[in-house]
């Protein structure tokens, strides 16, 4: 089956992010892609949070996901709607960093809600607080489809291996890591991680991502990336917005995992 990952530089624009994320769907559907997947907060990536306050509704109210669901099923496609920003009834008034895959017929068929935040000072001049403005998910979430089980994560999710560890063990033989990815850490860690993650599981590793300077004070690394169960990358989505279409075969996850069956020898241990 063919995959298109939509790799697009969403700022504080929600109509231009839109327009840019149904263009990639289309584009990666005319491609021939049966699953198209977009990039974390596909709808709006600002710093900002009375910004994202004026811009964000809750997901009940998401015109941004109506349009993308019915985009899905004007297409006949399934998409990962890598995630969005959107309200919730946290008391501190944050947001969720949430994952949607939806069906070729529009309905959302799980949704995920990114469990691990990146609150990170990288250099004394960059650092993050996402639990500032995200409220944290706790639950991982393995979503069957009829042709793979997927088992959804988001971007600095991928930090954590026992998660994806977990996924693989609960039936997942494709792992989403949708990604906005900071240009430092993405030049010294990303595709390390996500090949790692591939190897590791024997599953395939579809990571859309965020690129270029999405807003005056954010910029993202690119690079949007497939990578095979055994560990090749098989494709790179470069610096500029756009899509990739690569094609998977699913029994490739099988023969990796017959060659190296790693993750069925976990054993216990004490310590340390
Ligand atoms: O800010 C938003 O609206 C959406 N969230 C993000 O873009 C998040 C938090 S700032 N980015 C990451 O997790 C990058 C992780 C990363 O770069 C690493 O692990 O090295």
């Amino acid at each position: 089956m063919r995959v298109g990952l939509v790799q697009m530089t969403s700022g504080e624009e929600v109509s231009a992010n839109l327009d840019a994320a149904i263009a990639g769907l289309r584009e990666a559907s005319v491609g021939g892609a049966q699953f198209v997947l977009t990039p974390e907060v596909t709808n709006v990536l600002s710093s900002s949070r009375k910004v994202q306050e004026a811009l964000i509704s809750h997901e009940e109210e998401c015109e941004f996901l109506l349009a993308l669901r019915a985009e899905a099923k004007a297409l006949g496609v399934w998409v990962l709607l890598g995630s969005l920003a959107v309200k919730t009834h946290d008391p501190d008034g944050r947001f969720a960093n949430r994952s949607f895959l939806i069906s070729p017929l529009g309905d959302i068929t799980a949704r995920y809600d990114k469990i691990h935040m990146f609150d990170v000072r990288i250099d004394d001049r960059e650092s993050y607080r996402e639990s500032s403005h995200y409220r944290p998910g706790d639950r991982a979430v393995v979503a069957e489809t009829d042709f793979a089980s997927i088992g959804m994560t988001i971007c600095y999710d991928l930090r954590f291996p026992r998660l994806y560890r977990e996924l693989a063990q609960k039936g997942a033989q494709i792992l989403t890591v949708p990604s906005a990815f900071s240009p430092v850490t993405g030049a010294a860690h990303w595709e390390t991680l996500l090949r790692a993650r591939a190897i590791e599981t024997g599953c395939y590793v579809l990571a859309p991502a965020q690129c270029g300077q999405n807003t005056e004070k954010r910029s993202t690394y690119g690079h949007s990336l497939v990578v095979a169960p055994w560990g090749e990358v098989l494709a790179d989505g470069g610096t500029e917005p756009g899509v990739t279409l690569v094609d998977l075969d699913l029994d490739d996850v099988e023969q990796a995992r017959a060659r190296v069956p790693s993750l069925t020898h976990d054993r216990k241990f004490e310590g340390p």
